[in-house]
């Protein structure tokens, strides 16, 4: 057997490259549907056969998944922001934010358009919070080489609101129009299932193009436990298990760290303020659940 990797999923397909130069076209052993387990871009497999004959036999532990797009073992997520228009509001970053976190993957924000604003006051939240900031111009190519090393050699996902420049970023990085172009034709935000697929760069970098945030997200905010949200914010960290309740949520208790270390401008207010509303958001779920039958 031979190991690979999914780089693409298509009708049934997954099309594994094990650095050999060829693709091999795989089909799934029916177990894997019975265990519940498709495979998924970006898994590590082991496999049979070749040339269209392939057969995904086995699939490594996962370092971390989503359901969309629907991959798994990314390294960071690249969030795209802008301080020029589309001017991006910083709830939709740190839900997104909080959907890696709690896969454990690492976000780096790009603060694209700084040719035309500097995107300051994003850039300032996002570093106060801990997060890698990178301000980069498509335009005029500033920044852009400081975020190519930040992905260097990685697998990343990119995402941000529409308009925000991330077939341009991707382009400046060297990744051809295709992703873009890929991307269009199928629709985005249409609710057809996507076709996925992880585009390569000679120094390792592999990148999966993903629609605006309102796909990214639906479905996977709803997986994040009201209790977990907290442990999505990695801002939240230092004062997490101080406060005076075993079980605080954070958000109007007495002797809570949280809200002490707001109080004290130790954490960003829209950091919090994001975290309240995506903790109303879980509740709400788990009750509207807990009453299906
Ligand atoms: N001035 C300036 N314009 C930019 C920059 N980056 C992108 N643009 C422009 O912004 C517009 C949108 O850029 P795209 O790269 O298509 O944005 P996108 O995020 O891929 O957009 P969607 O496909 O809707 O998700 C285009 O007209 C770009 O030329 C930048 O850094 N500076
Ligand atoms: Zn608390």
């Amino acid at each position: 057997m031979e190991r690979g990797r999914i780089v693409k999923a298509l009708s049934g397909f997954y099309y594994v490259d094990s650095g050999n130069g060829t693709l091999t076209q795989c089909r799934a052993r029916g177990r894997f549907r019975k265990e519940r387990m498709s495979p998924l871009v970006g898994d590590w497999v082991r496999f049979s056969g070749s040339g269209a004959q392939g057969m995904v036999e086995e699939i490594e532990p996962r370092r971390n998944s989503f359901i969309r797009p629907a991959v798994s073992n990314l390294d960071a997520l690249v969030v795209l922001a802008s301080g020029a228009n589309p001017v991006t509001d910083p709830f939709l970053i740190d839900r997104v934010a909080a959907i890696a976190g709690n896969q454990n993957v690492p976000v780096v924000l790009c603060v694209n358009k700084t040719d035309l604003e500097s995107g300051e006051s994003l850039t300032r939240i996002y570093r106060h919070a801990g997060f890698p900031v990178f301000p980069t111009s498509a335009a005029s190519g500033e920044g852009v080489a400081a975020l190519h090393e930040a992905v260097r050699g990685k697998t990343v996902a990119f995402t941000g609101n529409s308009g925000v420049g991330k077939s341009s970023i991707l382009n400046c990085l060297g990744f051809s129009v295709e992703t873009g172009e890929v991307s269009e034709k199928l629709g985005r935000g249409r609710h057809t299932t996507r076709h996925v697929e992880l585009f390569p760069l000679a120094d390792g970098t592999c990148v999966i193009d993903t629609p605006g945030f309102s796909s990214f997200d639906t479905e996977q905010m709803e997986l994040i436990l009201k209790e977990n949200l907290q442990y999505a914010f990695p801002d939240f960290a230092p004062y997490l298990g101080r406060c005076r309740y075993h079980d605080c949520a954070h958000l109007s208790e007495p002797g809570c760290a949280v809200l002490e270390a707001l109080a004290a401008g130790e954490l960003e207010p829209t950091r919090h303020a994001s975290y309240a509303r995506l903790y109303e958001a879980a509740k709400e779920i788990r009750l509207w659940e807990h009453k299906q039958p």
